[in-house]
């Protein structure tokens, strides 16, 4: 008998959007698994943030289909929105507030009543190694923390699926190393499924799966032992420079 098929943590089928004439995402499908750690990989330009719009209901969709655990968010925002936590790119913290404060207000726009949103932002907190910045004001935190306390935050009404757009962007080696790490803990500890969209090759590990975006076309996903093998590449860098430069010359001579 066939093992029953689970449901993936986000479903992306077929999505396609343009900016008036410019076409940013094109025939766009990947499944993230839950508790799995997915890398969203593609140079500036991409449609890394496109993406995360339409999934986060920024953007209406136009073409495709996008899910979260089996919960559309076309017919059932509210479902699929509930079960989503997402790190933007721009920072949004208040600086002027302490950690606990800024988590407290963010709980409050939720909805989430004032003592359980302190149990779940101490929770929280601790869970992303913030513990012993708790009461300090965000202005006095350092880059690196700052993106943990947005990290934090998102996870307060405890979703099943994170979305990251480039959250290590400016930060340097230590504090880039310190987020991944901690993020991937949430994937091991917490199974929680993670979308990480990113142009740096070197947060990507051999056993993350791998979305390949470039210009708006998925050029590969798998595992990344996967696509190695089936460029043939000797290392990942490799793999992306012929993939990219392959579908580069693709679209100039087409
Ligand atoms: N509001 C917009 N209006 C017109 N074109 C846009 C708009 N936003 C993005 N684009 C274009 O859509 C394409 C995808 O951009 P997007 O920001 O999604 O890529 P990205 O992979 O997130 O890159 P970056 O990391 O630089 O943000 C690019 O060609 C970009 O110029």
């Amino acid at each position: 008998m066939d093992a029953p098929a689970i449901t993936p943590a986000l479903s992306v089928a077929g999505i396609s959007h343009c900016y008036g004439r410019r076409q940013a995402l094109s025939d766009v499908s990947f499944n993230v698994a839950p508790a799995s750690f997915t890398a969203l990989l593609g140079l500036n330009g991409a449609g890394k943030s496109t993406l995360i719009a339409l999934i986060t209901r920024l953007f209406g969709i136009q073409t495709g289909r996008i899910s979260v655990f089996g919960h559309d968010i076309s017919d059932a925002p509210s479902d699929a929105l509930r079960l989503l936590g997402v790190v933007f790119q721009p920072r949004t913290l208040d600086l002027d507030l302490s950690v606990m404060q800024n988590l407290l207000y963010h709980a409050a726009l939720q909805g989430i009543a004032r003592r359980e949103a302190r149990l779940r932002g101490e929770e929280v907190i601790a869970r992303i190694g913030l513990a012993d910045r708790v009461n300090s004001r965000v202005r006095d935190l350092s880059g690196g923390q700052m993106r943990r306390l947005e990290i934090a935050r998102a996870l307060l009404h405890r979703p099943r699926l994170l979305l990251l757009d480039e959250a290590t962007v400016g930060l340097d080696v230590q504090a880039r190393a310190d987020i991944l790490a901690h993020v991937r803990m949430l994937v091991a500890e917490q199974g929680i499924g993670v979308l990480w969209a990113t142009h740096l090759f070197d947060e990507i590990t051999a056993s993350d799966d791998l979305v390949v975006l470039h210009h708006g076309h998925v050029l590969a996903r798998g595992s990344v032992t996967q696509i190695l093998k089936e460029t043939g590449a000797p290392n990942f860098d490799m793999a992306f420079r012929g993939m990219t430069e392959a579908a580069d010359r693709r679209g100039r001579s087409s």
